[in-house]
């Protein structure tokens, strides 16, 4: 397994979004945030804008859905061209439902955990994902500080995915920077969100590799 990096859009300068799309040409995936101002406390994006961005992206894109209602809004998502869309455990209504159906649409489907819901109770639902998003902050705003508490949860998702016999990626999100991505790396992540990271970076192609090259000495 090689490290994924995953930049987050969210503090891009949109006015020149298809130059920022492509300083992130590096990059496994590009990360797009979705806010409603309900299920986080901040209002980012929306359909128009996620499709620009997929529009301008040269690599494939991720949706991360902070929204209440998931499973009325992620197809509309999927629909868009993602490669990837993930929606929140504590919003989704019919985790497995949602999961079905974007599968059904060609969509690798990502199940959110806040930095205090617990792994525990999604474990039997493992098999319907591709991908477990551990947030290592609390979700809503970019530049937050990471949070440490998360590691042990990260381990623990590890630990189940490889006692199932399955295959899913642990993506983080949310404080990843050169200081904290071995911790991530070492504890079982294997794709990295970095938003303020690679954007506030002189040489964002730089920072992309820096990052993919301390992570993939801890996979
Ligand atoms: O989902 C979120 C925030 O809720 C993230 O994707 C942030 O946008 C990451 O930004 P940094 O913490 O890396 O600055
Ligand atoms: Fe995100």
């Amino acid at each position: 397994m090689t490290a994924l990096i995953s930049p987050s859009i969210l503090n891009c300068d949109f006015g020149h979004l298809a130059d920022e799309m492509d300083k992130i040409a590096t990059a496994d995936y590009a990360h797009i945030d979705i806010m409603d101002n309900h299920f986080v406390p901040n209002l980012a994006l929306g359909l128009p804008i996620a499709e620009a961005a997929v529009a301008n992206s040269s690599v494939p894109c991720d949706a991360h859905l902070m929204i209440e209602q998931p499973d009325r809004w992620a197809p509309a998502y999927a629909e868009l061209g993602f490669a990837s869309v993930t929606f929140h455990a504590e919003a989704a209504m019919a985790p497995v439902k949602l999961a079905r159906e974007l599968h059904a649409m060609g969509v690798r489907a990502s199940l959110a955990l806040r930095p205090g819901t617990p792994i525990e109770p999604y474990i039997d639902l493992l098999p319907e994902f591709d991908q477990i998003l551990v947030m290592t902050v609390e979700p809503g705003f970019g530049g937050q500080k990471f949070l440490d508490l998360t590691l042990p949860k990260i381990q623990r998702t590890r630990k189940a995915i490889e006692d199932a016999g399955l295959d899913l990626w642990i993506q983080v999100d949310g404080g990843v920077s050169r200081e904290t991505i071995e911790r991530a790396a070492e504890a079982g992540a294997n794709n990295f969100v970095a938003g303020s990271a690679v954007f506030k970076a002189e040489d964002a192609v730089a920072e992309i590799a820096e990052l993919r090259r301390l992570a993939d000495a801890h996979l």
